[in-house]
Order: structure tokens, then sequence, then C-alpha cells
């Protein structure tokens, strides 16, 4: 029988490591792939690079750089931007794994070798229902690792595709299997944050570099001036450090005012939500749905899903409306929708329309 073949996203980091390691020992024959993202130290750059280099040496097998920093300039670096610019608090990794990482990678896989299946090292799970006759993206066995939040973004054709040889495993056994191999990436620190933080340092000194300081007001919702600000690119929704204004009770940002340059606070209970619009939804394990569902919603990265209703809006979009209201619901954001541990689907955080700019 023809040996089954995969390309491996190869980042230089310990997951994708082991997750090459474990095909190889599985019988794949595997080709190694690292997408030049940008310059710089971290993951994804190009220290990376010389990192997945070793282990693909290591493995005895090939491995190949594809140059796609215009590409991430474009769809992540630029998006992010922008959306600074407009008040919003992007996410972009979730962008990053369809636009820059899960097409491209599969695309170069099947022209360049006729390759259709590909592997990351992300933590998350993949099955097939052959009942709804649709790939169900789950979250990871290891709940603290679990990247499928990350993943909405994913379309059947990407999960048909897709194996995730680490979903099954803790953390700590991936480690331990990294050991057992004799792997150079073995004891390599984790990446702490975004890429993009690791490689600049910081996300403020990210932005210093794409977006002018701009001097603005800090206001209550009555519209008192209360300090000065440097920029609303500075600030997320629900931020309470960095303020620099002293009040009785913390304070918190309500909203970012862009078009009026102005930063929001309140207090903690001003910056509860009932619920919230979300758009650009994209249906992962399940067809878009025409009624009401009951599902759990996840706002942030390792925040915990909460019970909500999705309500179908229109074409663009649904209403999510919380059990309780919730803290910090930050437009830019995804909202990712699960029942249970099967991810439905997932869309784009919007600013509400009684905070929208204008008002
Ligand atoms: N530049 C890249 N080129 C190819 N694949 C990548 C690249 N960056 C990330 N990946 C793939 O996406 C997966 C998840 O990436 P993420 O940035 O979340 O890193 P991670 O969880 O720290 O994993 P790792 O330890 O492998 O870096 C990686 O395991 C890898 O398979």
């Amino acid at each position: 029988m023809a040996q089954k073949r995969v390309v491996v996203g190869l980042s230089g980091g310990v997951d994708s490591s082991t997750a090459a390691a474990c095909l190889v020992t599985a019988g794949y024959e595997v080709i190694g792939l690292t997408l030049w993202l940008m310059p710089g130290k971290g993951q994804c750059c190009s220290e990376g690079m010389v990192d997945a280099a070793r282990i693909c040496e290591q493995l005895n097998i090939p491995h190949h750089v594809v140059d796609m920093r215009e590409v991430f300039q474009g769809q992540i670096i630029d998006y992010l931007v922008a959306g600074y610019g407009q008040g919003v608090t992007p996410l972009p990794c979730s962008q990053c794994n369809r636009w820059v990482k899960f097409a491209p990678m599969l695309q170069y896989a099947q022209q360049t070798w006729g390759i259709d299946r590909i592997a990351t090292g992300h933590y998350a799970q993949i099955t097939y229902n052959s009942l709804t006759q649709r790939y169900e993206l789950r979250r990871a066995v290891d709940r603290t690792k679990d990247q499928s939040y990350f993943l909405y973004t994913l379309n059947q054709e990407h999960l048909a595709a897709t194996l995730f040889p680490l979903g099954g495993y803790t953390k700590a056994q991936t480690r331990e299997l990294a050991a057992q191999y004799g792997l150079a990436t073995a004891a390599k620190p984790e990446s702490q944050d975004l890429c993009l933080v690791e490689s600049h340092g910081s996300m403020s000194a990210f932005l210093d570099r794409y977006v002018a300081p701009q001097t603005g007001e800090i206001v209550n919702q009555r519209g008192q001036v209360l300090g000065q600000h440097q920029g609303v690119h500075h600030y997320t929704v629900g931020q309470r450090r960095g303020l620099g204004i002293a009040a009785p009770e913390p304070l918190y940002v309500l909203a970012l005012d862009a078009p009026r340059n102005r930063v929001v606070v309140g207090y903690r209970q001003e910056a509860l939500a009932p619920d919230c619009r979300v758009d650009r939804l994209n249906w992962v394990s399940m067809a878009p749905p025409t009624t009401p569902l009951a599902a759990q919603v996840q706002i942030r990265y390792q925040a915990p899903a909460v019970d909500c209703w999705v309500i179908p809006a229109d074409e663009n979009g649904v209403m999510v409306q919380f059990a309780e209201p919730q803290f910090g619901v930050t437009p830019g954001q995804a909202a990712v929708l699960y029942q249970d541990d099967v991810l439905l689907g997932g869309g784009i955080i919007q600013t509400p329309s009684d905070k929208s700019p204008g008002w």
C-alpha cells in the first residue's frame, strides 16, 4: 500500500516538532513546511526557521520554506493597524490561521507535491459526523491548552484535509514525547504571547511603529473629561490598568470612540453587556442556523464559555444573548460558539449600536 503523505507546518516550536515526529512514527511520509512570516525573534520569524530546519534534519525529512511575508503584511499587519485605528481590538490569530496558514499550506502542498493532507501542532480535534455529513471541530483534550477558539475560521475543506496529532495529548505529555524522541526543541520555552508581540517586545511597541500617537480625551459616559490619552489604539474595552486616573472605585474602558479620538471609561457595573452582535460568521461544524439556538459562547481566548442564545439577525450576523451579562465584551475579538466540546462557528464582535461612533 502506498505510504500516506502529509505536509506539517513547522514553526520551530516544541508542538509542531512533536506533531511531525508523531506522524513519522505513525508511518507517514512527512514534509516539513515553514511559512516565513516576518523578520526578527520568536516563532513564525526567521529564528524559528532555523529550529524547524534542525528538526527536519533530525527526523530525516525534507524541509521547505515559503516566503509569506507579503501575505502576512497584507492580511494581518494591515488588518490589525486598520482595526486599532477604528477603535476595535482585532484578533489576528484566527485570521492568520485561515488566510496565512491553512489555506496557503493546503494549496502549496497540493500544487507542489500533489499532497492533500496537512498537519499542525494545534491543540484541537477533528471528527466526522456521519449523520450531518460534516467534519466537526472539537476542543482539545487538554482544556488548558485548547486552541480551537483560534480555528473557528476554518471550513469543511480545511478540516477534511487536516490532522492535529496533539489534540488528544496534554502539553505535559507532548513535552515527554518530545524528550523521548530526543527533539532539539524538547525544552524550548513556551511562546508567551502573540507572535507579533514577541517579535516587537510589546503590543504598544508594535503599534507605535505603525500608528502615529494622537493625544485625546478620556471621558466618562456623561462626557466629563477625566484625563488625556496618547491614542485610542493603546486601549482595549475592559482594560483597567494604565488609565492614569484617580477615582474612588476602579475605572474600566467601556468604549473606544475613534472618530472623536476619545476613550470612554466607567465603573465595572457599566462595563457589563447583556448581549452583542456578531458579524462575519463562519459556521464550522453545522449549517447556519435559521432559528434561535442554545449554545455556549466564548468571547476571549481562555475565557470560560457561557450559556447563550444565538438569534439569527440578518444575512450578515446574529445577536448573542448571554444568560448572564458579560464583562469586557470587546469589539473586534471573536465570539466563538460551542455546544459542549463541539465548535459550531464564530464571528467578530461588533461595536454596540448605542456605543458606535457619534453617540
Ligand atoms: N510559521 C509557521 N509555519 C508553518 N506552520 C506554522 C507556523 N507557525 C505556526 N505554525 C503551525 O501552527 C501551529 C500552532 O501555532 P502557534 O503559533 O499557536 O504555536 P504553538 O502552539 O506555540 O506551537 P509550536 O510549539 O509548534 O510553535 C504550530 O504547531 C504549527 O504547526
